[in-house]
C-alpha cells in the first residue's frame, strides 16, 4: 500500500522540484497579449494573469492548480472523469440549448461535454491562471462561440450581459474526505445567486460512509514502528502520529464491519450550517476479525440523470485520486461475527480555511473477547 499522511495529502498541490523544471521550459507557442485576450471576460480576482509560458516557482506556489500537472491527475482519474462524461454527454435531453455554469473550470473539460451535449452557452469560470490554458484548449476544439470563459472567483464575477440564471451548474467541488480543500461553499453561494429555481447540479448529492478494518500490518508500521527506531524509544510520536488520519487506498478484503452512512448533503437545499458531521454509527462485524481503524469514503450522485450515475469512493470500488481515509485509533477491538461497534463521529471543517478539518471518533465496544471505550481526536491540516 502506498499512503499518504493527511499532510501530504496536497498532491492536488506541486511540490518545488517540478515547478523549476517547468520555469526553465521554452514552449514554441505564441506568448499571450493580454490587451489581445477576448475571449477571457475578467471578474476581479488576484491570481496572477501570466501566459503559462511566463509562470514561474513563485507564482505556482501562490496559484498551484495553475499547473496542468494538477489537472492531468484529475483527468486521468478515470472514475471521476468518465462519469462526468456520461452524466453530461448521455443527457442531451438536460443539456439541449440550456446554459450551463461551469464552476472551476480548470482546463474545460466539463464545458466541452456540456458543449458537446448541446448546451447553447456555457460560462466556465476559474480563479486561476489554468484558465490561459483552458482557453487554448476551447479556441482548438472550436468551440469558442459555445464556451465564454471567465476569470475569477465565482463569488466575484457576473454572469454575461443577459444572463441572469442558469439552467446548470457543473462543479467538482469535493476534496480528500469530501471536505478537505473541498469548493462547496463556493458551490452553495453559486447556486442562490445564479441558479433557475428549477435548475440542475450535476452532482448533487454526497453521503460520507463509514466502515471497520482489520490493519494490523500497516498500523505496526506506521504507528507502533516509532516505539523502536534504531534502538531508540520515540514511541511519544505515535500519539501526534496516530491523530492524523491517512488518505490512501484501503484493500476491500480489509474490511470486517457493514458500510454505515454517516450523512447525506443535498446540494439542491444544504446551506453553509450543514457543512460538518455530528454522527452516531453502527458497525455490525461481518466476521470474527480485530477492527484497528475506521475508513471513511464518500459517494457522489447525479440524480438529474434518468440512470442511476454515481461516483463511489468505497474501498473496492475502483481508483479514485481522493482515495480513502484512514483514522487508528489506540489498541484494537476483537470483534466476532454479528457484534456491533457503536460510537459517534464527527467532523468540523474551518469554514475559514477548508485545509483544516477537526475530527472526533468517540466508541464503545462490549464484545464476547474484547471490551474497548475509546475517545480520539484527529485533524487535517494544510
Ligand atoms: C478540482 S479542480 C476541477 C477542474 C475541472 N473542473 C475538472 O474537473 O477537471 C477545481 C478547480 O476549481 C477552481 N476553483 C476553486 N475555487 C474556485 C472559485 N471559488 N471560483 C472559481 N474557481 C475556483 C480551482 O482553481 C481548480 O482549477
Amino acid at each position: 500500500m502506498n499512503r499518504l499522511s493527511s499532510q501530504s495529502a496536497e498532491n492536488k498541490s506541486l511540490d518545488q522540484e517540478s515547478t523549476k523544471k517547468i520555469a526553465s521550459f521554452e514552449p514554441k507557442e505564441e506568448k499571450m497579449n493580454t490587451k489581445e485576450n477576448h475571449q477571457i471576460t475578467n471578474g476581479s480576482h488576484d491570481a496572477v494573469k501570466l501566459a503559462p509560458e511566463d509562470m514561474t516557482s513563485k507564482d505556482y506556489y501562490l496559484d498551484s492548480t495553475a499547473h496542468f500537472a494538477v489537472h492531468e491527475e484529475l483527468l486521468k482519474d478515470e472514475i471521476r472523469t468518465k462519469t462526468f462524461r456520461n452524466a453530461i454527454i448521455n443527457n442531451r435531453h438536460l443539456f439541449k440549448d440550456k446554459v450551463v455554469l461551469d464552476i472551476g473550470c480548470g482546463v474545460g473539460i466539463f464545458s466541452l461535454f456540456a458543449a458537446k451535449a448541446g448546451a447553447k452557452l456555457v460560462i466556465a469560470v476559474e480563479k486561476s491562471n489554468v484558465i490561459e490554458y483552458a482557453k487554448r484548449i476551447i479556441r482548438a476544439n472550436r468551440y469558442d462561440k459555445v464556451i465564454k470563459l471567465i476569470r475569477g472567483k465565482i463569488e466575484d464575477i457576473e454572469l454575461p450581459d443577459g444572463i441572469e440564471k442558469v439552467d446548470i451548474i457543473i462543479a467538482e467541488w469535493m476534496g480528500y474526505c469530501l471536505f478537505y480543500d473541498s469548493m462547496i461553499q463556493s458551490i452553495i453561494y453559486a447556486r442562490d445567486k445564479f441558479l433557475k429555481p428549477d435548475g440542475l447540479i450535476f452532482p448533487d448529492r454526497a453521503t460520507m460512509y463509514m466502515v471497520g478494518i482489520e490493519d494490523r500490518d500497516y498500523k505496526e508500521d506506521k504507528v507502533e514502528w516509532w516505539s523502536s527506531v534504531y534502538g531508540y524509544n520515540m514511541g511519544c510520536l505515535k500519539n501526534y502520529v496516530m491523530r492524523e488520519p491517512l488518505v490512501d487506498t484501503v484493500d476491500k478484503r480489509q474490511i470486517c464491519t457493514d458500510h454505515f452512512p454517516l450523512k447525506t448533503f443535498d446540494l439542491k437545499t444544504m446551506t453553509i450550517d450543514d457543512i460538518s458531521i455530528d454522527s452516531k454509527f453502527r458497525l455490525r462485524a461481518l466476521r470474527d476479525d480485530y477492527v484497528h481503524a475506521f475508513v471513511t469514503y464518500f459517494v457522489v450522485e447525479f440524480t438529474a440523470c434518468p440512470q442511476r450515475t454515481v461516483i463511489s469512493t468505497a474501498p473496492g470500488a475502483g481508483y479514485t485520486h481522493w482515495k480513502q481515509t484512514v483514522f487508528y485509533f489506540p489498541d484494537c477491538a476483537t470483534i466476532k461475527f454479528d457484534e456491533v461497534l457503536e460510537g459517534k463521529f464527527t467532523c468540523k471543517v474551518n469554514l475559514e480555511n477548508t485545509k483544516k478539518l477537526n475530527f472526533n471518533i468517540d466508541f464503545q465496544f462490549d464484545g464476547e473477547i474484547s471490551t474497548l471505550q475509546s475517545k480520539n481526536q484527529y485533524f487535517m491540516k494544510g
